[in-house]
């Protein structure tokens, strides 16, 4: 089976690659080869590899600077989903659209299913849904959307990342780090995402919506408290800052993030059962202190 990517350095790319099964034939592509923006450049690719089937990880996915970026966040995440699902009906490939838990508005008391209406609150949720609307469009079970949330992977800058390097920093430099403490998600660990769409990969006929996260939920200071001490735990940070729990609001952010988007997976433990996230998360920073030794 052939598996074309957009987006070659992400995160998901990444993890995709590491975890890429022998009887897979993957092509990935950087942004350099086809910039997803360029619509011909997309037709020349997919014309070219004929993929049995695209998964899309390319996208604009700085949530505070797609607020002030529209234009270059509505061409990424939505005209050019638009054209490779275009050019996919057109040459028979099968597609796979990775989304997010930030369509939601995060109003739900309880994580929400597939079959929930979203409705966004930033522009990179509201660019997101969009494209997840041409993909329904289609009403064809060659072509699907994946949600996920609060991803993380060696690869890339994700909460992880920037929380170990300011827990590395010292207490004259950064006296305490303020954590939003009023929005809840689920981490997911990019490896697992990507054995779920290998997985995926199999099944001859989709749904339209699937939801992968790591299982179990958490705000983000919980996030950090738990990064804190199993880094701690690992000698991958030698003392503890302390962690001051924050509202959003104090925390002024530009962008609104939903309070609540722990997305419902159990639609999707039949292809692939998620692990704890705390549990995912050692396993990411184990291999981090074997990479730091
Ligand atoms: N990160 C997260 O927390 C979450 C992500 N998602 C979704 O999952 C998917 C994968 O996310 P993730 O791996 O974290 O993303 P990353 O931000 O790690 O990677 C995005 C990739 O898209 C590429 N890209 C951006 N613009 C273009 C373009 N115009 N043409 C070609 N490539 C481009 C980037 O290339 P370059 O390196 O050149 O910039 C990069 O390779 C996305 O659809 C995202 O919306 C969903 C929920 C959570
Ligand atoms: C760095 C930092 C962030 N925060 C808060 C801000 C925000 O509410 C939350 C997370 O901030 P980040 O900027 O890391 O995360 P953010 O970019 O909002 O992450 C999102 O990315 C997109 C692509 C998705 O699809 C989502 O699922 C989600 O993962 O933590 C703090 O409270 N203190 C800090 O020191």
């Amino acid at each position: 089976m052939k598996i074309l990517t957009f987006g070659q350095t992400g995160q998901l790319a990444n993890a995709l690659k590491c975890t890429q099964p022998d009887t897979i034939e993957l092509i990935q592509l950087t942004r350099q080869q086809v910039d997803i923006t360029q619509s011909q450049l997309i037709y020349e690719a997919l014309a070219h590899y004929r993929p049995d089937i695209i998964i899309n990880c390319a996208a604009y996915t700085d949530v505070e600077r797609a607020e002030s970026n529209t234009t270059q966040v509505m061409q990424t995440n939505v005209d050019a989903v638009r054209f490779i699902t275009h050019v996919a009906r057109q040459l028979g490939i099968r597609f796979i659209q990775l989304s997010t838990d930030y369509v939601f508005n995060g109003c739900s008391p309880t994580p929400y299913s597939v079959s929930q209406i979203p409705s966004a609150i930033n522009v990179y949720g509201h660019s997101k849904l969009l494209a997840e609307n041409v993909i329904l469009q289609q009403q064809s079970n060659q072509f699907c959307i994946v949600r996920t949330s609060w991803l993380y992977h060696h690869s890339g800058k994700n909460f992880v990342s920037t929380m170990l390097h300011l827990m590395s920093q010292t207490s004259e430099a950064l006296p305490s780090i303020n954590i939003v403490n009023d929005q809840t998600g689920s981490p997911t660990l990019a490896e697992g995402l990507a054995h779920f769409l290998w997985k995926l990969c199999l099944q001859n006929h989709w749904s339209p919506i699937y939801h992968w996260s790591d299982a179990g939920m958490c705000t983000w200071y919980e996030f950090a408290q738990e990064i804190q001490s199993q880094a701690f735990a690992l000698g991958l940070i030698s003392s503890k800052v302390p962690l001051i729990p924050v509202t959003s609001q104090a925390y002024h952010s530009r962008v609104k993030r939903p309070a609540f988007s722990v997305l419902d997976t159990k639609a999707s433990h039949s292809i692939f059962k998620p692990k704890p996230w705390q549990q995912q998360l050692a396993q990411y920073l184990y291999s981090c202190s074997l990479i730091k030794k």
